[in-house]
């Protein structure tokens, strides 16, 4: 991560002064020359005339000059544009303004549109106007809200995704709107670079991911077994748990033991992390102009001092003792290495370990604790499946055993119904990316011509939507029905289009902990139904969806939670008194 002695705001302005004084220094220098040259006496108000509308008629004739040559290229392709989201104010300002009026109380992904570009991972993402629904029903699945005049392509799309993620994958980066906002906090770890840094990233973690690391059940175990000591303490009190929160301190103490191996001195460090995310998230949902909110100072410095007065002695006592250790097989690993152990093993280049450190923290903690807490929601909401996914575990494992990877291995219905979870409720639910050449994509209409996408576009990509599409899914498509990963919907849908289901993505940028994860929640799972038999949902009015939702279709009317998005899928209200659970305790006490 960088750090700068000015703060974003400050660097931000002296950028965007240059780039208003030389337009404007020009003007006035070109009129003064003509009229001296001329012996001509300009009028000051003439003057001043020309040097206040050269910015605005310069934009204008730029968006002009632009529209043309997009319209010339995608001809010479033989493409066509990508359907436009039509707004009735210029720049399509009445669908931000209705954001702005309605995001707080619209169902994810329901209602279009906000198109700030690098907003796409923000809560409010099209969250207005039409429902987004009734675009895409009229537009097609691959639309472009052009906000403010500027491209923001959303595809609910496999075949599109499929080829941004994997087909055509050196022409997609994450680019740089979301690295700026990460950067202060993330550096160029993995989940934040492209090119040639995401590569030597990526290589250098993969390794760690493999075999039998993944499956260090010991550790999920310390951490399940201290959560759920602790559920029970309140449920013995007569009180209801934050399952939300209950299961975000697991997933980081499991975290944050696999990575480094500490997780008792964290509180603090946990507590400034997630104040550092929530910065970069604020950042990508203010859009471009995020530096003007930070103009004093970098929202992320103080949290970062305290991440760093955490970390830093840990990486350094590792590179320390490394630098001392007998030299061994770089691909070797022993059973109680941390990630950290294997970084300092590679390299001696601290930015490094340390980028990489935060970034698989990041990827790896709240994504986990999101599919778990949507699990246990959807499982409060159907008795009958919690039974049948009780019995499998009661069979298999029974209700003492530590599970083993053999045991999960063979679970199916319990991986059914976390592909289900993951199905309706993927923890990334809208991801972005940038592409860096002009190219053009197969149209989603049989029949019609290619869609153009000019270089440099933002590109937004909603796997939460594509998972609900009845045309892909089945007319059941908005139903929790585990069953559908079991019986002859697998393969009438899924096995002759594998692209429809991605919730952790796919291509040479798929999610490095999949296997990590499904090993984790699995675990918890596991752990949790042979302690508990029933659970009940015990909503907070904040958490709450509004009344009227009820009278919509869909999933909107039966939810009885809000769904949510920042970098991941979370409840409302906040994250920390939300989806309560009221457990009873099985025959196991
Ligand atoms: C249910 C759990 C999880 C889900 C749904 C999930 C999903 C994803 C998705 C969608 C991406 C792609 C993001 C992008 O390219 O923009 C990703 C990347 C990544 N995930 Fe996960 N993830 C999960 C758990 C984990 C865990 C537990 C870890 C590590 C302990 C992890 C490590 C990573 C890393 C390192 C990347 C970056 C890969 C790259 O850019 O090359 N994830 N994950």
């Amino acid at each position: 991560m960088s750090r700068s002695w000015v703060s974003p705001g400050v660097a931000y302005l002296a950028r965007g002064l240059l780039s208003v004084v030389v337009p404007v220094a020009s003007s006035v220098i070109i009129v003064a020359r003509l009229t001296s040259l001329k012996g001509i006496r300009v009028s000051p108000w003439l003057i001043s005339a020309v040097v206040l509308g050269a910015a605005p008629l310069g934009f204008a004739a730029y968006v002009l000059v632009d529209e043309r040559s997009q319209q010339r290229k995608a001809n010479r392709l033989g493409a066509r544009l990508v359907p436009r989201v039509q707004g009735k104010w210029p720049g399509n300002l009445d669908k931000v303004v209705n954001m702005v009026l309605r995001s707080e109380n619209e169902y994810l992904g329901m209602v279009s549109v906000s198109c700030i570009p690098c907003l796409c991972f923000t809560e409010s993402s099209f969250c207005v106007g039409r429902p987004l629904e009734d675009e895409i029903k009229v537009l097609g699945p691959t639309i472009n809200f052009r906000f403010f005049w500027e491209d923001l392509i959303l595809t609910t799309e496999p075949q599109h995704i499929k080829t941004i993620l994997a087909t055509d994958f050196d022409n997609y980066v994450k680019g740089a709107k979301f690295r700026e906002a990460a950067d202060s906090v993330l550096g160029t770890g993995v989940f934040n670079s492209d090119g040639e840094i995401w590569k030597l990233h990526r290589t250098m973690t993969r390794p760690f991911f493999t075999h039998d690391r993944i499956s260090h059940f010991e550790i999920f175990d310390r951490h399940a077994d201290h959560a759920i000591v602790l559920a029970k303490e309140r449920f013995r009190a007569g009180l209801t748990v934050d399952f939300q929160d209950l299961i975000s301190r697991f997933t980081l103490d499991s975290a944050s033991e696999f990575l480094f191996g500490h997780y008792n001195a964290a509180a603090a460090f946990s507590y400034a992390f997630s104040q550092a995310q929530q910065s970069i998230n604020r950042r990508l949902s203010i859009g471009q102009t995020w530096p003007l909110n930070e103009i004093l100072a970098d929202s992320t410095e103080l949290h970062m001092k305290v991440v760093d007065a955490f970390l830093d002695p840990i990486l350094k006592d590792a590179l320390e003792k490394n630098s001392t250790a007998v030299e061994f097989d770089k691909n070797e690993f022993s059973d109680d290495q941390t990630l950290v152990d294997h970084l300092v093993n590679l390299t001696s280049d601290f930015k490094i370990i340390k980028d990489e450190t935060l970034n698989i923290l990041l990827a790896g903690r709240d994504t986990t604790a999101s599919t778990l807490t949507s699990a246990i929601y959807l499982l409060a909401m159907h008795p009958e499946f919690l039974t049948r996914l009780r019995e499998e575990i009661i069979s298999k494992v029974g209700l003492t055993r530590r599970p083993t990877y053999d045991d999960i291995k063979e679970m199916k219905y319990l991986r059914a119904i976390l592909n289900e979870t993951l199905r309706l409720f993927p923890a990334v639910p809208f991801d972005v990316r940038e592409n860096i050449q002009d190219t053009t994509w197969t149209s989603p209409e049989h029949g019609k011509k290619p869609l153009f996408i000019p270089q440099g576009t933002m590109l937004s990509y909603s796997v939460f939507l594509m998972h609900r599409r009845i045309d892909l899914w089945g007319p059941d498509a908005l139903e929790f029905d585990p069953d559908r990963w079991l019986d002859e919907r697998v393969k009438k849908y899924l096995i002759p289009n594998p692209f429809i289901f991605l919730p952790f993505n796919a291509g040479p940028r798929i999610c490095l902990g999949q296997q990590f994860a499904y090993n984790e929640m699995s675990f918890m799972i596991i752990r949790l139904l042979q302690n508990f038999f029933t659970i009940t949902l015990s909503p907070e009015p904040a958490m709450r969806p509004p009344a009227w939702w009820a009278e919509k279709d869909g999933r909107q009317a039966i939810e009885r939670f809000r769904p949510r998005n920042h970098l991941t899928l979370y409840a409302m209200a906040s994250l920390i008194s939300s989806l309560r659970i009221r457990g009873e305790q099985a025959c196991r006490e």
